[in-house]
């Protein structure tokens, strides 16, 4: 079985999912890590990660290690791949893998749980199971500074702020595969929730889903 959590930056997509799939005994993929490794390899070399043929060179040359490395968590990285999310040809190179690891989980796995950004919608859209996390900017940047002080005293809230408005509004506004929430996604404003609740709402969802498919 899948399970598609999606949502913007920093709404605790990560958290839920990594906490859902051991739960479960499922596979995880992190989906943005993808977009971050290639977002890095870009950067790496110099270059803009808006420049398609440097994108697309990177994502098709990426291999498992690339996906290691607290490196890949910083912002700029999350910057560097909202910018080569944007482009359809690098969507189209990981799309494959994505699938590929949902359909068919690794050996003794009974399913899949995928977090990102367009898991509900594109990636895998027959999910039987699909949430759709939210929280306002405000939160999410609140959420994202106290995790990157924790490594970076420095770290000013104005500028995280910023950088997830200017995430948001690149990833809901590119034609393919935008932010936005399945039509068959279960909604939960986390704001006023916090990771523990939010796990148990989500697995009653998932308890009741497989009582009345047993
Ligand atoms: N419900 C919650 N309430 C408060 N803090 C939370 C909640 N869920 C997650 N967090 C914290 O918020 C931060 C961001 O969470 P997480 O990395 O899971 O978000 P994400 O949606 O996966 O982010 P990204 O899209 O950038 O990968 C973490 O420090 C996490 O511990
Ligand atoms: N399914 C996805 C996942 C991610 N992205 C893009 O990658 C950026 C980084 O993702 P995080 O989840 O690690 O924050 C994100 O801002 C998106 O641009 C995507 O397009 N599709």
């Amino acid at each position: 079985m899948i399970i598609a959590i999606d949502g913007p930056a920093a709404s605790g997509k990560g958290t839920l999912a990594r906490r859902v799939a051991d739960a479960m005994g499922y596979a995880y993929l992190d989906t943005g890590l993808l977009y971050r490794a290639t977002g890095a390899k870009v950067l790496a070399l110099g270059l803009d990660p808006s420049n398609d043929d440097a994108a697309i060179t990177a994502a098709e040359k990426l291999v498992s290690g690339d996906l290691d490395g607290e490196e890949l968590r910083s912002e700029e990285v999350g910057s560097a791949a909202s910018k080569v999310a944007a482009i359809p040809k690098v969507r189209a190179v990981l799309l494959d893998f994505q699938r590929d690891l949902a359909r068919t989980p690794p050996a003794g796995k009974r399913g899949a749980v995928l977090d990102g950004r367009d898991i509900g919608t594109v990636v895998c859209p027959e999910a039987p199971i699909k949430f759709y996390l939210t929280a306002s900017v405000e939160e999410r940047a609140n959420r994202r500074f106290k995790q990157l002080q924790e490594k970076n005293p420095a770290a000013i809230y104005e500028r995280v702020l910023k950088e997830l408005e200017e995430r948001d509004a690149r990833d809901s506004a590119r034609d393919v595969a935008p932010l936005k929430m399945a039509s068959d996604a279960i909604h939960i404003d986390t704001d006023r929730l916090n990771a523990d609740a939010v796990f148990n709402a989500v697995m009653a969802h998932i308890r009741t889903h497989m009582g009345e498919n047993d």
